[in-house]
């Protein structure tokens, strides 16, 4: 299993299950879409996912501008909540991100300016929930909770983990150096995070973003950074890092897993070729097999009868968070996806 992660015993608050938004308690699954590519498909996934789980919470999408009408009217059309976000770009740099395309993610801060929703929980467009994590809607309020990332995927080879092959994932395997100083702080993987929108934290996100340099991870960097003082670990079923299978497949109870994060090369489902290093894994067949199951399953398409209370509402807080954004980051032209 993972190493001692300090997982406190109640990560799940008062264990009180709110099973419907409450007024200003508002809660919600938020994703995020960029481009006019296939990612839609991947929310679709989610959308209907989460149906399948029978979620009590909505999903909102928050998209840039360059997604196309028929895209948003086919999440709309899937019970989605689509919300427009500006672009936000790192200042200005030369850096090689791990994916050129990773530049993109920054506009991911937004969502913290979804304050009308006092608790979300952030998913990628390439993760699947298969069975109901609403339960993590009840952690404290106050903390930042993700799952531990592995450092020992090629992507990493720019850092000097990869350099001396430590990874967080097995601490005892190969110890820090003394001689390199402590070891770095726990690090997690930004597909998935449970979060409290607030403008106060928004701000702080942005002003932050502007006077720190890029690196390699773009946004999970520096949510990295930002969070370090407020992150708790939360157990890696709540998002299987495919590569955890075959780089730490002892600490993965595949059984146990109930949310899988297909960020391995080769491995978005709606591509999926299965070429690549370790996409002809049978676990991994399995799950691209178990991910298109959904995606297929027409009885888990919106239809109104199946949906979660919650209107495209334009409360007060969301016209505030129209208002005119902070001095906006100088432009850096992204380039497509992968
Ligand atoms: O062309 C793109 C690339 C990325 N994304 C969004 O950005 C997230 C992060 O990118 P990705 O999942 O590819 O990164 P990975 O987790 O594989 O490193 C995706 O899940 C999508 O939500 C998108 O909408 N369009
Ligand atoms: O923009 C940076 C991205 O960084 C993360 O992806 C990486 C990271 O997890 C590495 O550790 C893996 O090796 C790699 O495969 C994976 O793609 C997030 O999943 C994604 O949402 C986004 O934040
Ligand atoms: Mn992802």
């Amino acid at each position: 299993m993972a190493p001692g992660v300090p997982i406190d015993g109640n990560i799940l608050g008062t264990g009180k299950v709110s099973t419907v938004n409450t007024g200003y308690s508002k809660r919600a699954y938020v994703t995020f879409l960029a481009g006019n590519g296939d990612y839609v498909k991947g929310v679709v996934g989610l959308a209907k996912g989460l149906r399948k789980v029978r979620s009590a919470y909505p999903l909102v999408v928050a998209i840039l501008p360059d997604v196309p009408e028929e895209h948003r009217d086919i999440l709309r059309s899937q019970g989605c909540i689509v919300r427009e976000i500006e672009p936000i770009y790192p200042p200005e740099n030369q850096i090689q991100f791990a994916m050129a395309y990773y530049v993109i993610n920054y506009s991911k801060l937004r969502i913290w300016n979804f304050e009308e929703y006092s608790k979300m929980i952030y998913l990628d467009a390439d993760i699947q929930v298969f069975e109901n994590i609403d339960h993590l809607f009840n952690t404290q309020d106050g903390y930042f909770y993700a799952v531990m990332d592995c450092f020992c995927e090629k992507t990493w080879s720019h850092s000097p983990q990869f350099s001396i092959g430590y990874c967080q994932q097995c601490p005892e395997k190969i110890t820090w150096p003394a001689e390199m100083g402590s070891p770095p702080p726990l690090y997690f993987n930004a597909g998935m995070f449970v979060f409290e929108p607030s403008r106060l934290t928004y701000e702080s996100l942005l002003g932050r973003l502007q006077i720190t340099p890029p690196t390699p991870f773009a946004e999970q960097d520096f949510l990295n950074m930002f969070f370090q003082k407020t992150y708790k670990p939360i157990p890696l079923l709540y998002n299987l890092v495919l590569a955890m299978l075959w780089r730490h497949p002892e600490n993965v109870e595949v059984e146990k897993v109930k949310v899988v994060h297909y960020c391995a090369a080769g491995s978005k489902p709606w591509r999926y070729i299965g070429e690549e290093a370790n996409m002809d894994r049978e676990d991994i067949k399995m799950l691209v097999a178990k991910w298109w199951d959904i995606y297929n399953d027409e009885s888990l398409d919106f239809n109104g009868e199946n949906s979660v209370p919650e209107e495209e509402t334009f409360s007060r807080s969301s016209i505030l968070s129209s208002m005119p954004e902070p001095a906006a980051i100088s432009y850096v032209p992204a380039p497509s996806a992968a």
